[in-house]
């Protein structure tokens, strides 16, 4: 599975899925993000079917609230969104992916893991975090701390963090791992300009294809 964060129009989700992409991050919620977008205009984006839209988020305050304005039916939260949250719109019947931040050779949210299971989370996204910086760090988590961290989660999961079409090999422990769901990728998917490029999505299809589960 591939999934490629930050779509900001129609035509970027027209490029995604005929590229093959699996989801397609639509960012509400990220302030200062560069793909972050009014939720009216993530509503337009999160009503389409292919790829399917995945609404991603920092916000823990008016999570719901958002979530009903933009008419999401699956939610990726980045940051430190608690337990509670979770089980709220799951509740509600949204699909839930929980981040999970990699920083100074551990997993900073691990001991949460059990929680967020309880709360009825569908898979996590482990992403490497830098600092204080959450999200597209240009920092590549440690292939064996995340194989680590995913023989502990009994969960499927996505990978994040600086991810290129050339890392499969990097990760195949990660990948041979029954939980691996596939990568989730924003800044290998752009050109210099910061657009979505369909020859780069294309590349990281290919270079990720074999890793469907
Ligand atoms: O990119 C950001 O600034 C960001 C901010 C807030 C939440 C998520 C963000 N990015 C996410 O980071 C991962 C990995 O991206 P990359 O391939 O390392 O650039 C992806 O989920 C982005 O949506």
């Amino acid at each position: 599975m591939v999934k490629v964060c930050g779509a900001r129009t129609r035509e970027d989700l027209r490029v995604l899925a005929g590229a093959g992409v699996d989801l397609a991050g639509v960012w509400c919620g990220v302030p200062g993000g560069h793909a972050d977008l009014r939720p009216d205009v993530a509503a337009e984006l999160l009503a389409a079917t292919a790829p399917e839209p995945v609404l991603v988020t920092l916000r823990g305050e008016g999570l719901l609230d958002l979530v009903r304005r933009t008419g999401a039916r699956r939610v990726q939260l980045h940051g430190h969104q608690p337990p509670n949250l979770v089980r709220g719109l799951v509740r509600a019947g949204v699909s839930v992916i929980k981040v999970l931040h990699l920083r100074g050779g551990r997993c900073l949210q691990e001991g949460l893991v059990p929680a967020y299971l309880r709360a009825g989370v569908s898979a996590f996204l482990l992403d490497a975090a830098d600092g204080d910086r959450l999200g597209s760090t240009g920092t590549s988590a440690d292939p064996a701390l995340v194989a680590g961290v995913a023989a502990r989660l009994g969960a499927p999961f996505l990978l994040a963090g600086g991810i290129t079409p050339a890392d499969r090999g990097r990760f195949s422990e990660v990948v041979a791992h029954p939980g691996f769901l596939g990568v989730d990728v924003d800044t290998a998917a752009r050109d210099a300009r910061g657009a979505l490029s369909a020859a780069r999505v294309a590349a990281l299809v290919r270079g990720w294809a074999g890793a469907r589960p």
